[in-house]
């Protein structure tokens, strides 16, 4: 069978030729139906901000190892008006997630796992994994955002982060098992295993999301988390198409666009969006972009900045946020000119027809790990 590709791309827009590359060569893989490239799309050991359909296979090292990372965002329940900036950046730089209790007692699904991995529970882990509180900035749909109960005037938190060390250890365990990328057919040994394994990863990542949520809201002095949003951007899920046929969906960096409203993070300078997906999105493997997608690889951000604008002008960005983080190596790798411009990525997928806006977002304070 032909595999479709299709790239969401316009002239302006910045993807590198070795990202599309990246996405044709995984195209080639046996039993794939389609493979489409997000605005956001960019390098990584698969496509980062792409979404593959395949038949009678699925693929863990597509999803790779952080299974079930996603974007929440929660109410704090705190007015604009009384969250001080200062207040908090100081609170957030006394907290230290990996040093508090462990406590999964919460999720079920995870009673079996191991005590190595529970202990990781409630910790963001590096890289760009962050939790930021932002206010909203301009509404786009005020109909949709009272529908989701957001209000402008008040602080939300989006917690970005994964499965962590559990994440590593399922696709190790697999890739191991099963000889690297061959993939897995349905219905022979080690399917059904990974399809238990990764609903946990999920479950994992989700429970650990709002435990950091509610660590970080406790810790700067309220008790409220309420979860508004949810979406799960590494994973695998199965459809039905129209002829009955089950395929499944490897999103890597991509969102889902039938879970309702869904946050587009851009990075810690700049606006994130709550977007609406339009309806049946098959075209598109269901999803959309996650987030702006790198524009720099990570060993390259110091060099790149470190001689050219001032440490205060790195750590803030175009909106002037703020950063607590511990680890100087990161305030550059994660720095916001590190990142595509999210308004591009925006524009691209409003062109196509596959959001709408519902509002943006500001940073006002971001905790990295
Ligand atoms: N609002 C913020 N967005 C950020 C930050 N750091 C990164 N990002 C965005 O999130 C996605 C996540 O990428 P993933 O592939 O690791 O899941 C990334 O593309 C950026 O657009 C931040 O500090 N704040
Ligand atoms: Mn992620």
């Amino acid at each position: 069978m032909e595999t479709t590709i299709k790239i969401v791309k316009r002239e302006k827009s910045w993807i590198e030729s070795s990202a599309i590359e990246q996405l044709e060569s995984v195209a080639k893989l046996g039993g794939m139906v389609r493979a489409v490239g997000l605005p956001d799309i960019h390098v990584g050991k698969t496509p980062v901000g792409a979404a593959f359909v395949t038949k009678g296979i699925v693929y863990p090292h597509i999803i790779g190892n952080d299974v079930g990372c996603g974007m929440s965002l929660f109410s704090t329940g705190i007015a604009r008006k009384k969250f001080k900036v200062s207040k908090v950046v100081k609170k957030l730089e006394k907290l230290q997630l990996d040093a508090m209790e462990p406590c999964c007692e919460i999720i079920p699904e995870l009673e079996d796992i191991d005590e190595q991995f529970k202990r990781k529970l409630g910790t963001i882990g590096s890289g760009n994994h962050f939790a930021e509180f932002q206010e909203i900035c301009e509404v786009h749909d005020n109909d949709e955002l009272s529908k989701l109960g957001i209000k402008r005037g008040e602080v939300y938190l989006l917690v970005h982060s994964g499965s962590r060390s559990y994440g590593e250890h399922i696709l190790r365990k697999h890739i191991e098992k099963n000889m690297g990328g061959k993939g897995l057919l349905q219905g022979i040994e080690g399917f059904n295993e990974y399809m238990d394994d990764h609903k946990r990863a999920v479950f994992f990542a989700m429970g650990n999301r709002m435990i950091v949520a509610s660590s970080v809201c406790n810790h700067i002095g309220t008790s409220e988390s309420r979860l508004i949003l949810n979406s799960v951007h590494n994973g695998v899920s199965s459809y039905r198409d129209e002829f009955g046929e089950e395929l499944f969906i490897h999103r890597k960096g991509a969102a889902p666009s039938d879970v309702g409203c869904i946050v587009v993070a851009g990075s810690r300078g700049s606006k994130s969006y709550i977007v609406k997906p339009s309806e049946n999105l098959s075209d598109y493997a269901f999803s959309i972009s996650h987030g702006a997608g790198r524009k720099w690889s990570r060993f390259s951000c110091k060099e790149r900045l470190e001689n050219v604008i001032s440490k205060r002008a790195v750590r803030g960005g175009d909106v002037g946020s703020n950063i607590v983080c511990s680890d100087k190596k990161l305030i550059y790798e994660e720095a916001p000119q590190a990142y595509k411009d999210i308004e591009r990525v925006i524009e691209d997928m409003l062109h196509e027809n596959m959001i709408t806006l519902v509002a943006s977002l500001n940073p006002l304070v971001t905790y990295k790990g």
